[in-house]
């Protein structure tokens, strides 16, 4: 675990980065995106008061530390969607390598959880040194976690607020889908076609969809139908809405209506999700849906004052999304009740695994009252199938659960357009700062390695006037939500991530994203480069290859852009197939599979749709 995605409070040693001094009047601007909001001027960035005492990577401390800290939300909050902009621009954390299996005990009353959270994440140091981690939690008591994130608008103008589909969203009809398990349901072609209620059919126009993309045309009526499902599908194609709309829609169905007037919330559905901004940013979906209805979903989860969500929860609850250690805790205090659960949705299950989520997910399926599997419904959502997501889809999930695959799984997105430039690593700030002068105002979303190099390279771009904000675990929940309110809206359109913020960044315009330190691992970069080319739009994605340190990325590298049909450069394509330290940081993963491992057993599979491309099954290079 990694107090990026879950309930450590970041404290004392966060560098807070703040922004250039955009807007002196802090006046209401009205973003890229539709939005109008407003937001007090912030503090310039002092330049000279940023204290690189290290070489090129570093030993950054920033001088404007606590810019973004202040004691309440007023910083973003307003009457008008602060909150909204910027948590539906929330992201998912990256993968960083499969990690130990943290150990997690206890909580003090803010759901800080206590014990020692071991792991290595791979070359990203968003590590938690074991070692570090325990004596730092003995010696020191964290702060009680004050912040309450800004209030959310009731305005639908705020709530719908949506992006346009892009010009190739047509295509998404040309991905190979297949469905393995008995008696799947027929897909549907038209939102009419599941025969969704009113209130539903409303919400999906008002945010501007207008026909399912292919994981929604099998996934909506294979959780209509009541059945189990597994499911994985490209980036961006619209997974949160598979689950949610049928949810919903049984929900509204049978008439469920929050309550406030119970000491213990007992709610219909239960969506656990790996990180704040990832949950975040499907409870916004949910409220979007639900919007007009009595169906109340609720969102808990860390860095934020449990106090403040104890109180929301107990003003009813049908649908609870939290992150796995906060899920828990309100449980645990008595104030969740799961006896009436009938839905339970694991979002991004492989991530949770590599996080080591795994015995929080099975305390929480094991909670006395938790329906057992055969009398709920459980979805799980995971970019890959290897072994260990199998075993968990075998405990959680009935028997007969249905497989459903849309592309190649753990393939690119084929709307990004994927390059890259081979670097050595003194001239990759250069490279860096010609790019992101040439893009302009462009969205562009910058990932580098350790997290203080994410300080440090968005100083230094901030320092050449680009203005840009940094996202990653060393920074406080406030500052993370805020940073991402400034790249939303446009004001800082450069965010300097680490690879914690990989994973389902939903940011309408994000037209670039650069690889200024590649990742260790395939997985990560698929994820990545995914946070462009969403929905039908197109992307770009530019990667800084480096051939003392990257070359074991190389030969998955030439496989993904082979399969996304890019064109490979044929000195990666040398390196690929020289490099002596081929499956270094990529073994091949004897427990990757890309197929139901109940194939050839008693499942038939259904393969619907014309392969735009052949399926990965003999894909081995993915991790
Ligand atoms: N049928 C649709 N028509 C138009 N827009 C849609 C449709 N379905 C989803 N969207 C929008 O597409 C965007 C991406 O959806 P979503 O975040 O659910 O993708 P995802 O598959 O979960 O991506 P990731 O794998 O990166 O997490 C969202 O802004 C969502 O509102």
């Amino acid at each position: 675990m990694d107090d990026w995605e879950e309930e450590g409070t970041t404290t004392a040693t966060t560098t807070s980065l703040t922004n250039h001094n955009l807007y002196e009047d802090g006046g209401s601007r009205r973003g890229g995106d539709g939005f109008t909001y407003s937001f007090p001027s912030d503090e310039p960035l002092h330049i000279n008061n940023w204290n690189n005492t290290g070489g090129e990577m570093g030993g950054f401390r920033g001088a404007g530390r606590g810019h973004f800290g202040r004691k309440d939300s007023s910083e973003f909050n307003g009457n008008n969607g602060h909150f909204e902009n910027g948590l539906r621009g929330g992201y998912r954390g990256g993968r960083g390598g499969r990690g130990g299996r943290g150990i997690r005990q206890g909580g003090d009353q803010d759901g800080n959880r206590g014990g020692f959270r071991g792991g290595y994440r791979g070359k990203d140091e968003e590590v938690f040194s074991q070692g570090e981690d325990t004596k730092k939690e003995s010696n020191e008591e964290k702060p009680k976690v004050t912040y309450i994130p800004p209030t959310l608008p009731e305005d639908e103008e705020s709530i719908f607020a949506h992006y346009e589909t892009g010009i190739n969203f047509d295509k998404y009809d040309d991905i190979m889908v297949e469905v393995s398990g008995v008696t799947p349901p027929q897909a549907i072609s038209t939102f009419d076609d599941a025969e969704l209620c009113e209130s539903l059919r409303k919400s999906i126009s008002k945010s501007g969809y207008i026909k399912p993309t292919p994981v929604q045309k099998h996934g909506i009526p294979i959780i209509c139908a009541g059945r189990d499902l597994m499911a994985c599908a490209q980036t961006g194609s619209g997974k949160t809405a598979a689950f949610l709309l049928p949810i919903l829609q049984k929900l509204m169905a049978d008439g469920v209506a929050a309550s406030s007037f119970s000491e213990i919330q007992e709610p219909e559905a239960v969506i656990v999700a790996p990180t704040r901004e990832l949950i975040g940013q499907i409870f916004l979906e949910a409220r979007k849906f639900s919007f007009g209805t009595c169906v109340r979903p609720v969102v808990v989860y860390g860095g934020v004052n449990t106090g403040f969500q104890l109180r929301e929860l107990s003003r009813g609850c049908n649908v609870l999304c939290g992150t796995p250690g906060r899920m828990l805790d309100v449980i645990g205090r008595g104030k969740v009740g799961l006896s009436k659960v009938r839905y339970l949705v694991l979002d991004e299950a492989d991530r949770m695994l590599d996080m080591g989520f795994e015995p929080d997910m099975r305390r929480l399926v094991g909670t006395p009252g938790m329906p057992s599997k055969e009398n709920r419904q459980t979805l799980m959502f995971s970019a890959t199938f290897p072994e260990d997501i199998q075993r968990l889809a075998r405990d959680f999930l009935r028997v007969d659960y249905l497989f459903l695959t849309v592309g190649i799984v753990g393939g690119a997105c084929t709307d990004v357009e994927q390059t890259f430039v081979k670097v050595t690593k003194f001239c990759k700030r250069e490279q860096l700062l010609d790019i992101v002068k040439s893009t302009g105002t462009e969205r562009t979303m910058v990932f580098v390695e350790t997290k203080r190099q994410a300080d440090f390279i968005a100083a230094h771009l901030c320092q050449e006037n680009v203005p840009t904000t940094s996202i990653h675990g060393d920074r406080e929940q406030r500052e993370r939500e805020k940073a991402l309110f400034d790249f939303r809206s446009g004001r800082c359109p450069v965010l300097v991530a680490t690879s914690v913020a990989a994973r389902g960044l939903d940011i309408p315009d994000v037209q670039h994203v650069i690889n200024f330190d590649l990742p260790n691992n395939i997985s990560d970069y698929v994820h990545r480069i995914g946070r462009t080319g969403r929905c039908g739009n197109i992307g770009r994605a530019v990667s800084f290859y480096d051939p003392d340190t990257d070359s074991p990325l190389a030969h998955s590298l030439v496989t993904i852009l082979a399969k996304a049909q890019q064109e490979v450069p044929s000195w990666l394509e040398e390196s690929a197939f020289s490099s002596p330290s081929i499956g270094k940081f990529n073994p091949p993963r004897k427990d990757f599979a890309a197929l139901d491992s109940r194939k050839g057993e008693l499942f038939p599979v259904n393969v619907s749709s014309r392969p735009a491309f052949q399926a990965a099954t003999d894909e081995e290079e993915w991790e």
